[in-house]
């Protein structure tokens, strides 16, 4: 059975589980807390991070972006990106976008976790500026459309809802809903999904000391 390492609040994982929801594939899910010295991550990812997507042969599949790009050559059936070849790099656009976003918001995550005297106020400042700017793209490029890119539902719609539904784990706090209505109407039609239902994101614990 194909198996895929993933964490409770993984943005990145949780677009792999749209993805093989989405096209009707079957997985074994086996969450993992990556951070803790208990993961089986690094056995299959020497960069020791998930989702990690591993075939019944045992090979591995790791970097979510990468991960979509082999379920799609793998299951091209019920295809998540556009036909069109400059539409298909609009929505892989989207997804370094989203992707970017939930790099700093896990660069922020962090930074906040160390004890205060030694967070940088000039490096939350980056990954906030980041957040914004990523999400004032997102924001013009979704407008007012049924689906981010293109006239059907696909990988850019998966990377918006999820960075959008992360926002609310990580940094619950950011005013995206005021500042963006588009993203929120679109955010409550993705979220509708089964696909999506059934992989809302939720903080995890971590047992070790990472920072
Ligand atoms: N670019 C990677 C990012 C994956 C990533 O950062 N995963 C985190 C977990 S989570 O932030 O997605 O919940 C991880 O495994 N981190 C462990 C580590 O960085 O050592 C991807 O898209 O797959």
């Amino acid at each position: 059975m194909l198996r895929l390492l993933s964490a409770t609040p993984s943005p990145y994982a949780r677009k792999v589980r749209i993805a093989l929801a989405e096209k009707g594939i079957p997985f074994e899910l086996a969450t993992e807390v990556p951070w803790d010295s208990t993961t089986q991550t690094p056995r299959h990812n020497p960069l020791e991070k998930l989702p990690v997507l591993i075939f019944e042969d045992g090979t591995s599949v790791y970097e979510s972006r990468f991960i979509l790009e082999v379920i799609e050559a793998r299951w091209p059936e019920s295809p998540l990106v556009p036909a069109d070849p400059w539409q298909r790099l609009d929505a892989r656009k989207v997804e370094v976008i989203a992707d970017g976003i939930c790099d700093a918001l896990v660069l922020l995550f962090w930074e906040r976790r160390r004890a205060p005297e030694h967070q940088s106020a000039e490096w939350i400042a980056r990954q906030r500026r980041k957040v914004d700017g990523g999400l004032r793209e997102l924001a013009r490029i979704a407008a007012d459309r049924d689906w981010v890119v293109g006239e059907r539902f696909g990988l850019a719609d998966i990377a918006t809802g999820t960075v959008l539904r992360y926002l609310d784990v990580r940094f619950p706090e950011h005013p995206w809903r005021s500042l963006h209505p588009n993203l929120v109407a679109l955010s409550a039609r993705l979220e509708a999904r089964p696909s999506f239902a059934a992989t809302v994101p939720v903080p995890q614990v971590i047992a070790d000391k990472v920072v």
